[in-house]
């Protein structure tokens, strides 16, 4: 098949994104397309809204495998396509539509040109939220074809196309979602004396949040505290008796996540004190980092260096971003790398275009990796993850 269709499957894909867990349509579409291609070598199973594709290899001493994220994000989509979501409220704007495409590309490429060893594909649900990764993995299904090592890449906006970029070891920060419910008393306008205003009370937790990160993390250390969302009363001339916040914490260490927590904690406390109201905490979902194992990925690296003249490869700074791919790192060796994709707006902006060129490079790029490092000797360490 040519790169264009995969570009169709993107766009398809792009119309159609669903929530953490409800990838309900996606997960069909995605299953319509397997179920076309010659089914000798293939083997699919399902996990709730996820995927598991097995391709056997022609004569195996590993199992590699690819994964890809599914899900889209609760936002309304600002581009110029003409094959915008048609979920209102939900965007792909992380994309994992180019994921998903990149991913059928290189398994189609595979049925054509089988490989020694057995590939698996992982479409993994809720990637944003509230995580997938963890409880596949944890899974029978996965159990069952459990890989030896793993691949991944995220679309970079910031890079062209034709550029990758990545580095041995921490890629992408440990998460935490945090979710604050502030609850005073609501009152007229007009006699804030008689109540406890919880706008005001979440305002000033919002700028005293931005403390943590500046005055109780080392600077040479790094975290984020990210407030994205405030809902807080019902009227212009309500006070407000409840407001919540919802945020997401980042930081390379988990010594500073226990330090930011508990510095939040505090503040929270001085804020009921002060306030006179009653708080409530949640951490939502947690992500562990993204940590390349070492020697895989500087193997990768000189491999690319060497044999791919077509791609330029950038050694990469960590970011504070996450994913729960982090997990599957955690067990099972592999990494992840950036794809460059070319546009002036970020991930989760609603006027991302991501350069559907990337989709070619991306397929042509792990197509050719898979190939040649199954012609290597099986020396891959366990002991070598984190
Ligand atoms: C690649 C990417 O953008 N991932 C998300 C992961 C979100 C995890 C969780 N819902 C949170 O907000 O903490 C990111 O925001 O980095």
């Amino acid at each position: 098949m040519s790169s264009s269709a995969f570009v169709q499957i993107r766009r398809d894909l792009h119309q159609i994104p669903e929530p953490g867990f409800g990838e309900v349509k996606t997960q069909r579409y995605l299953l319509d397309y397997l179920e076309r291609l010659p089914q000798e070598r293939i083997q699919i199973k399902t996990w709730r809204t996820g995927i598991l594709v097995r391709l056997s290899g022609t004569n195996p001493k590993r199992t590699i495998a690819w994964r890809t994220d599914m899900d889209g994000l609760p936002m309304n989509e600002e581009t110029t396509y003409p094959f915008r979501s048609v979920h209102e409220g939900f965007m792909h704007a992380c994309g994992h539509d180019m994921h998903m495409a990149i991913a059928l590309g290189l398994l189609t490429h595979f049925v054509q040109h089988p490989i020694t060893d057995d590939l698996l594909f992982v479409f993994q649900p809720a990637e944003e939220g509230p995580g997938g990764a963890l409880p596949m993995m944890q899974s029978e299904e996965f159990a069952e074809w459990r890989p030896d090592c793993i691949f991944a890449l995220h679309i970079a906006p910031e890079y062209p196309v034709g550029q990758i970029a990545t580095k041995p070891g921490i890629l992408f920060a440990n998460t935490s979602e945090l979710f604050i419910d502030l609850y005073g008393t609501g009152g007229h306008a007009a006699y804030p004396h008689k109540t406890n205003d919880m706008v005001v009370a979440a305002s000033h937790l919002v700028t005293q949040l931005q403390s943590i990160v500046a005055r109780n993390i080392d600077p040479l250390d790094s975290a984020v505290i990210t407030v994205g969302k405030i809902v807080g009363g019902t009227k212009q001339n309500i006070i407000a008796e409840k407001a919540r916040l919802e945020g997401t914490i980042r930081t390379f260490s988990m010594e500073s996540m226990q330090r930011v927590k508990s510095r939040i904690e505090a503040q929270v406390k001085g804020i009921e004190a002060g306030f006179e109201c009653r708080a409530e905490i949640d951490y939502g979902c947690g992500y562990c980092q993204v940590f390349n194992e070492e020697s895989l990925t500087a193997a990768f690296m000189d491999w690319v260096r060497v044999a791919c003249p077509d791609v330029e490869l950038i050694q990469c700074q960590e970011a504070m971003t996450g994913e729960d791919f982090g997990y599957f790192l955690s067990e099972i060796p592999g990494f992840l790398f950036w794809l460059g994709v070319n546009t002036p707006y970020g991930l989760h902006h609603s006027k991302i275009e991501p350069d559907e060129g990337a989709i070619a490079v991306a397929i042509s790029l792990v197509s050719r990796y898979f190939t040649w490092l199954s012609t290597q000797p099986v020396e891959i360490d366990r002991g070598a993850t984190r």
